[in-house]
């Protein structure tokens, strides 16, 4: 018998609980079904932990995280807590903190266009004919999120600053990411920068060409992220694996996420330099659909696929999940986000029911 695998489960808020509570049954039909066992412990975090602690990350919610091999997020973050302090808020009083405490600085964020789902994109079928599959990998541990200083002032007038900085340690780690994913892929590598306006840039090229020099069968380019915002929705199938930073990395991976046809059913790990991570979709809390039970738990769910493999090295069962997934969407079962004519409906248990009948 396997070791058992311990995860702190942190739904959060608006969809979160709803997407997660599937997850969490998909992830007990794979431990049925592969005799191993997983320990899944709850906790609040974000809104809700704010709502019962006074805190969007009480200290029992970090010492389970700290005591478990992964963590699996929902979301965090609503209407009800943004006019707290920044600080205070969800996003930066607990998903950020978590992200630099476990030093989870590689984002890893599939955009697959499943070939069931071409309809669904918003994209000509001409562009993404075949399908899509692109890596994005975003730094999440530095840049404009965590520089300093970072504040306001009042007087004279109202000014407010964030630091855009990058150090050649952080760059590099993340550039070795990217090349080792782009190995096992297409051996392309695009990374993203605005070198023409910004002097971290410069030394985000000039590191990424550096790193480059041990992985010379990689296919390097560089590009602006204007122009790849663009060419995003141009030519998509140009990349492969995209690397960014943290701040141009949230942004593309949204862009990229349409292109799947959903935020929905985009999915994210952030690692740390050990096997531990933290397993989350792309998108939010979805505070426009929550408690009606219509999200689209797909993200979440690849999201436990993803950590299965990275985390626990359960390539197999990882597999087998997206698996189950393809074999749903080609059944034409549809939640509301990737819904078109002709194909069927369902709410976000059902979708669970379906693929884990097909797992
Ligand atoms: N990792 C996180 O916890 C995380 C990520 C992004 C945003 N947020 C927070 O979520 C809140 C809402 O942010 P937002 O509205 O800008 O972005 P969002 O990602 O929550 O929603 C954007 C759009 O995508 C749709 N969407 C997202 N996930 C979906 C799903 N699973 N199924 C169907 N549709 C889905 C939503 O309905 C909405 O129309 C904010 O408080 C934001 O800070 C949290
Ligand atoms: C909620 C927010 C802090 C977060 C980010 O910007 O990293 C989110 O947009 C994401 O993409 O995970
Ligand atoms: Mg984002």
């Amino acid at each position: 018998m396997a070791a058992v695998k311990k995860i702190a489960v942190l739904p959060g808020d608006g969809i979160g609980p709803e997407v997660m509570d599937v997850a969490v049954k998909v992830l007990d039909k794979v431990a049925a079904k592969y005799g191993v066992s997983f320990e899944k412990e709850f906790a609040d975090v974000g809104g809700i932990a704010i709502d019962n602690h006074g805190t969007p990350l009480p200290e029992s919610t970090l010492s389970l995280c700290k005591a478990s091999d992964a963590i699996l997020f929902g979301s965090v973050g609503g209407p009800k807590w943004e006019s707290l302090p920044p600080e205070q808020q969800p996003e930066r009083g607990a998903l950020l903190p978590l992200r630099k405490i476990f030093g989870l600085y590689a984002n890893l964020r599939p955009a697959i266009i499943f070939p069931a789902l071409t309809g669904a994109s918003t994209l000509k079928e001409e562009c993404i004919s075949g399908g899509l599959d692109i890596l994005i990998v975003r730094e999440l541990t530095g840049g404009i999120y965590f520089g300093q200083p970072k504040g306001r002032e009042d007087k004279p007038e109202r000014k407010a600053f964030d630091t855009l900085v990058y150090s050649e340690s952080e760059i590099a780690r993340i550039a070795r990411v990217a090349f080792e994913a782009a190995m096992k892929r297409n051996k392309k590598l695009c990374s993203i920068d605005k070198a023409n306006v910004l002097t971290t840039s410069v030394l985000w090229r000039e590191v990424v060409l550096e790193v480059a020099k041990d992985y010379p069968q990689v296919e390097l380019s560089h590009m602006y992220v204007d122009n790849a915002a663009m060419q995003l929705v141009r030519n998509p199938k140009q990349f492969d694996v995209i690397l960014a930073d943290n701040m141009f990395g949230d942004i593309l991976s949204d862009e990229a996420a349409m292109l799947t046809g959903s935020l929905g059913m985009l999915p994210s790990a952030s690692i740390a330099e050990s096997a531990f991570g933290l397993y989350e979709p792309s998108g939010g809390s979805a505070p426009d659909i929550a408690g009606q039970g219509i999200a689209n738990p797909i993200a979440q769910i690849l999201s436990a696929a993803m950590m299965l493999k990275f985390s626990f090295g359960m390539i197999e069962a990882s597999d087998d999940i997206e698996a189950a997934v393809r074999k749903t969407l080609d059944q034409n079962f549809r939640t509301g986000d990737i819904f078109s004519e002709g194909m069927t409906r369902v709410n976000t248990v059902q979708m669970g029911e379906k693929i884990i009948a097909n797992l």
